[in-house]
């Protein structure tokens, strides 16, 4: 029997006429942090709500532990922990109160738990905060109750739906040291994000759109694996020249990123000849360089090549 943490195969799931997802399979490694990127709406949500047990399949299959997931729900409710997107504190209770209450109802014994506090304690850093309602913590402390909460029955398998949503910079870094600790010591990690900066922090991903998994690799294989060359072509006004260059390009070929346009060379016809097209249409741009692709632009050409998903 194959005891992969997770193994999902071919998964298909419609709401009425929405396909959220359209035959998903990802298969996780022991110690791994594998992440779920994709847009609002790509349909990591739904997946994760299958793995644990909380929707069913119309069709294809979890593995969990070796074990059908669909068949042996109570174990993988067990053995998974699961933080979902809006994860339930209870506000009038303290920091202490919560995990104690999460710790009684996953079974764990008084004096185990008084252990674990303290373990989670020093990592999550809310020692100090033992006695604040967790209504009065910040977003990202929140986080990492709600993180500790779900850590409290120790579970091999982690689900987390984009536990750093709407976190500061700072706490987001902090909940990623925490997951690369809980990695390093033998945990399994499945978590899903809308920030491409994140994607880099996983050991693997699946790049998710639509419901269907675009590309899945390590990050930088993934980044590797671009061919084209890609040039940065910088400008005070982005949207200017965003929209000056379907003129000339195909809608495919460029995207729209703060400091300017990210245009891919799909037709290899050299940096010299783009920037002479363009002075010689009056564009407004203030340079043009080769750049490294980021995992944004990955995403963004894969998208336009599954012909925005469709
Ligand atoms: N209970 C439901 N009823 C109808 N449609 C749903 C339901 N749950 C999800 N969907 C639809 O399925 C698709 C995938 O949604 P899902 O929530 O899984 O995406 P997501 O990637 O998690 O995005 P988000 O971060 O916004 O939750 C969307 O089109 C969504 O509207």
């Amino acid at each position: 029997m194959n005891d992969k943490p997770l193994i999902v195969e071919n998964i298909e799931k419609s709401f009425g006429g929405v396909r959220a997802l359209r035959g998903v399979s990802l298969q996780l490694e022991p110690g791994q942090i594998y992440g779920l990127i994709g847009p609002d709406g790509a349909g990591k949500t739904t997946l994760m709500r299958i793995i644990v047990t909380l929707l069913k399949a119309d069709a294809g299959s979890v593995w969990f532990l070796g074990r059908n997931a669909a068949r042996d729900i109570t174990f993988v409710r067990r053995n998974i922990g699961y933080m979902p997107q809006r994860f339930s504190l209870y506000p009038d209770l303290t920091v202490e109160e919560n995990l104690r209450f999460f710790g009684d109802l996953f079974g764990v014994q008084p004096q185990v738990q008084a252990e674990r506090l303290q373990k989670l304690y020093r990592f999550s850093r809310l020692g100090p905060f033992k006695k604040r309602m967790a209504d009065a913590l910040s977003g990202g402390m929140k986080q990492k109750l709600a993180l500790s909460c779900m850590l409290i029955h120790e579970p091999a398998v982690m689900i987390m739906d984009e536990p750093t949503y709407g976190v500061d910079p700072v706490s987001r870094a902090e909940l990623w040291d925490i997951l690369k600790e809980l990695a390093a010591d033998g945990k399994t990690i499945l978590v899903s994000t809308a920030y491409m900066d994140e994607a880099l922090l996983c050991d693997h991903v699946a790049l998710i759109f639509k419901g269907k998994v675009l590309a899945s690799g390590r990050p930088q294989a993934l980044i590797r694996s671009m061919k084209q060359p890609l040039y940065l072509i910088k400008t005070q006004n982005a949207h200017g020249l965003y929209h000056a260059l379907q003129k000339l390009f195909a809608k495919n070929d460029f995207n729209l990123f703060g400091e300017g346009v990210h245009l891919f060379d799909r037709q290899n016809l050299g940096m010299d000849h783009i920037r002479r097209k363009l002075k010689e249409n009056h564009f407004p741009f203030d340079l043009i360089k080769p750049i490294e692709p980021n995992i944004e632009d990955i995403f963004l050409n894969l998208i336009h090549q599954h012909g925005d998903g469709e």
